[in-house]
């Protein structure tokens, strides 16, 4: 048995829990914090079927009041139409400061409700309840909720913390393969940052199964027990990074810039290619990139790089950046917001479990790595 982990920042506590069929213990759950009011439960429309339905008639059956609205799936839904038309939904519908968002599916899903959330009569609570391996270990946990503008990825949105998240492992049973496999990188990330050890349990993992070769990305068999089993632990260890960077420090004054790891690029990659790459799928690349840009500056070794690009790999993602002009990627990295005094602050790996903030890199190394 895991008893749930609890972030706690210098303003809220909450608890985070990951265990299969966990979604059924939303209602009393619910009632133990106190949230009560409206539900209104947001999710895309590929959720909707499968676990927003069901979850709406069991909180009716448990005496909740519940309000569902379904999005379409993908990046593209992080707009301020599509939040529009959710503050339009909650308005016309009545909605209190008593109430509390449900944030049921994908990290698309969580930042816009969670935005929603954040800015419907100037803040109302949101539960988040993840269903992608990529929300369950990272979006949906430390309160970064947003939207995409024409200009950049993620840039305007808000801190708002959720009063509770709630992942169901099980739901992770009918996630396509594409869509675990590029939660892989998130949890790579983790590993790369700050927890060696679960690094190396990936490794392990991807050894014994053979992934590279039979199932790229892994899939997740709900009928073998040992390997959800270890997904499960791998998950948790996951999600205990983010809550341990986040509770040290909750608006990205510090430490939180760690979690940005690949991002830097990644970032830039993904809004070029309009969204056509995944999210995960654009860390990926990011994260092999800046490992070079590491090695490049004599912080780690090819060892490194290797190592960090056959897990990747290994996982069923890639390493090659996308063919972009390295000038428009540069000027996206620009927009960054880590940015700081007109520097890009990057996070560079120097092992496998640490990384340090540099704000010194040579614009022409990194035009350098990405030509
Ligand atoms: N706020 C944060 O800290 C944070 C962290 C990481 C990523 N993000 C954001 O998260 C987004 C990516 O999230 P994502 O990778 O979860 O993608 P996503 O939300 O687009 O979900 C992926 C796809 O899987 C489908 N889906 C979701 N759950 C399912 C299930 N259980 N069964 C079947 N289908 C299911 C969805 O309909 C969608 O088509 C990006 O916008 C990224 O910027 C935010
Ligand atoms: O939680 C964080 O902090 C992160 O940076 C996690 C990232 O994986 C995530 O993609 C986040 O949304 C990026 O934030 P941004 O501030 O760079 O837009
Ligand atoms: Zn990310």
């Amino acid at each position: 048995m895991y008893s749930d982990l609890t972030l706690t920042t210098s303003t809220t506590s909450y608890p985070v829990i990951v265990a299969a069929g966990a979604l059924a213990d939303l209602p009393a759950r619910l009632r133990s914090l106190g949230l009560g009011g409206t539900l209104w439960l947001v999710c895309d429309g590929a959720v909707a079927e499968c676990y927003g339905a069901p979850l709406a008639a069991r909180l009716r059956d448990a005496g909740f009041v519940v309000q569902m609205m379904s999005v379409p799936p993908g990046d593209a839904s992080k707009n301020v139409a599509q939040l529009s038309e959710l503050h339009t939904w909650m308005i016309a519908g009545g909605v209190e400061r008593r109430d509390t968002v449900l944030a049921l599916g994908g990290g698309v899903v969580g930042d816009l409700a969670g935005f929603a959330a954040a800015s419907i009569l100037r803040g109302i609570a949101v539960v988040q309840l993840p269903t992608t391996l990529l929300a369950m270990v990272d979006a949906a946990v430390g309160g970064k909720t947003g939207i995409n503008h024409p200009l950049g990825k993620n840039m305007i949105g808000a801190f708002h913390q959720p009063r509770m998240v709630l992942a169901d492992t099980d739901t992770l049973a009918t996630l396509p393969p594409h869509s675990l496999r590029e939660g892989w990188a998130e949890v790579i990330k983790h590993g790369v940052i700050r927890d060696a050890g679960l690094f190396a349990d990936l490794e392990a993992l991807a050894a014994q199964r053979g992934w590279n070769a039979d199932h790229p990305g892994g899939l997740w068999d709900a009928h073998d027990a040992d390997l959800t089993a270890r997904l499960t632990a791998i998950i948790r260890r996951a999600v205990a990074v983010k809550v341990e960077v986040v509770g040290i420090d909750e608006h990205e004054q510090g430490e939180r810039i760690t979690l940005n790891y690949g991002h830097t690029i990644g970032h830039a990659v993904e809004q070029l290619s309009r969204y056509a790459m995944l999210h995960g799928e654009a860390v990926a690349v990011g994260m092999h990139a800046e490992a070079r840009l590491a090695q490049a500056l004599g912080m780690c070794g090819a060892d490194l790089v290797a190592r960090q690009a056959a897990l990747i790999h290994a996982y069923g993602l890639k390493t090659a950046l996308p063919s972009h002009d390295p000038d428009a990627v540069i000027a996206l990295t620009m927009r960054d917001k880590k940015v700081h005094a007109k520097k890009i602050r990057w996070v560079l790996p120097c092992a496998i479990g640490q990384v340090q903030v540099r704000d010194d890199v040579p614009e022409a190394l990194v035009r350098q790595i990405l030509s």
